[in-house]
């Protein structure tokens, strides 16, 4: 099992990589299960769900940085060239153009268009001043502007971006979805682990939600109401009763607040758990829609305030 290289005659003519019932485990920890999914040319996944759920895993699989410890993973035999945006960049100590540059050419793109290319999404990005500086004097959203563009130069066929907005200002953000619109447009498949509506409803094509390395809903078109989360607190209900509202299926958050349980719900079920919590002897505090504003299903959603425990994987 795990990678395989297949003749394009057994994947669809978009389809760049195909898993097929993937997992991945470490030593006795599983990460991602039975997860089946195509990647296809000019298409935007997004990937959804709270911090430990896979996401990252998932980009690494697709990426075949990782490989699957069962499961299929197969890939277009052709040469695919692949941008992976990673989570964290480290402050290299090199400058921009020295970075750039060299990866452009491990890519095989000759000196003078990715010289040029570099140059443009340096302007695009507002980082034509810093070709020369040290990237261990930039801040996160400079790094994160190279991290960028190392990845998208060479119109890759594959684009893998892990939470490519984090340390973006509002303008930088805009000018990236302007380029990743033009890539996708040009047939770039992207898939992208993300929590910012703005970039979901812009441009993906499907979004993927994902729990405990499972995807557990899958919506085409966006962010659709049954990936819109509703927070419900609620009040008086026993450990047991919590374990199960936890483990529930449209719960994708639990945490405890100072007397008080915080849950996370797909909105589409809002009304069938409050009125389990109801019938379980609890009391609800407050019901919050999210209006879909923010998927990062942690403690900063929607201002509150530390937890002091989770309920959960
Ligand atoms: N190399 C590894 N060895 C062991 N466990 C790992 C490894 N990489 C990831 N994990 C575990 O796999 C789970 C999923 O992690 P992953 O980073 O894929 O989630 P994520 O959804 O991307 O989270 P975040 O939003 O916080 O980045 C976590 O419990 C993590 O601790």
């Amino acid at each position: 099992m795990g990678l395989s290289r297949f003749n394009d005659r057994e994947l669809g003519a978009n389809e760049l990589i195909c898993l097929e019932d993937a997992g991945k485990a470490y030593g006795r920890s599983r990460v991602l299960n039975g997860i089946s999914l195509q990647v296809q040319r000019g298409k935007c996944t997004a990937l959804v769900g709270r911090n430990g759920s896979g996401k990252s895993t998932l980009l690494r699989l697709i990426a075949g940085l990782t490989r699957p410890t069962d499961g299929m993973r197969k890939v277009r035999a052709d040469r695919l060239v692949t941008g992976y945006v990673p989570e964290r960049f480290p402050p290299l100590p090199f400058t921009p153009s020295e970075y750039l540059l060299s990866s452009a050419e491990v890519r095989g793109i000759d000196k003078q268009s990715g010289r040029r290319e570099m140059e443009d999404y340096l302007q695009l990005l507002g980082m034509e001043g810093y070709a020369h500086a040290r990237m261990n004097q930039f801040s996160k959203g400079m790094l994160q502007k190279i991290n960028l563009i190392q990845a998208m130069m060479g119109n890759p066929d594959l684009l893998l971006l892990d939470e490519p907005l984090s340390g973006l200002d509002t303008k930088a953000q805009e000018s990236l979805l302007h380029l990743l619109t033009e890539l996708k447009n040009g047939g770039t498949a992207i898939v992208m682990s993300v929590h910012e509506s703005t970039l979901i409803e812009s441009i993906a094509d499907r979004v993927l939600l994902m729990k405990n390395g499972a995807i557990v809903e899958e919506s085409d078109g966006g962010l659709q109401d049954s990936l819109k989360m509703t927070r419900i607190v609620v009040r008086a209900l026993n450990e047991d009763a919590i374990r199960q509202f936890a483990e529930h299926p449209s719960v994708l958050f639990a945490s405890e607040r100072t007397e008080a349980w915080e849950l996370d719900v797909l909105t589409g079920s809002t009304d069938l758990l409050l009125r389990q919590v109801l019938d379980r002897g609890g009391s609800i505090v407050s019901v919050i829609p999210a209006d879909g504003m923010n998927l990062h299903l942690g403690a900063q959603a929607i201002g509150a305030t530390e937890p002091k425990g989770e309920v959960g994987t």
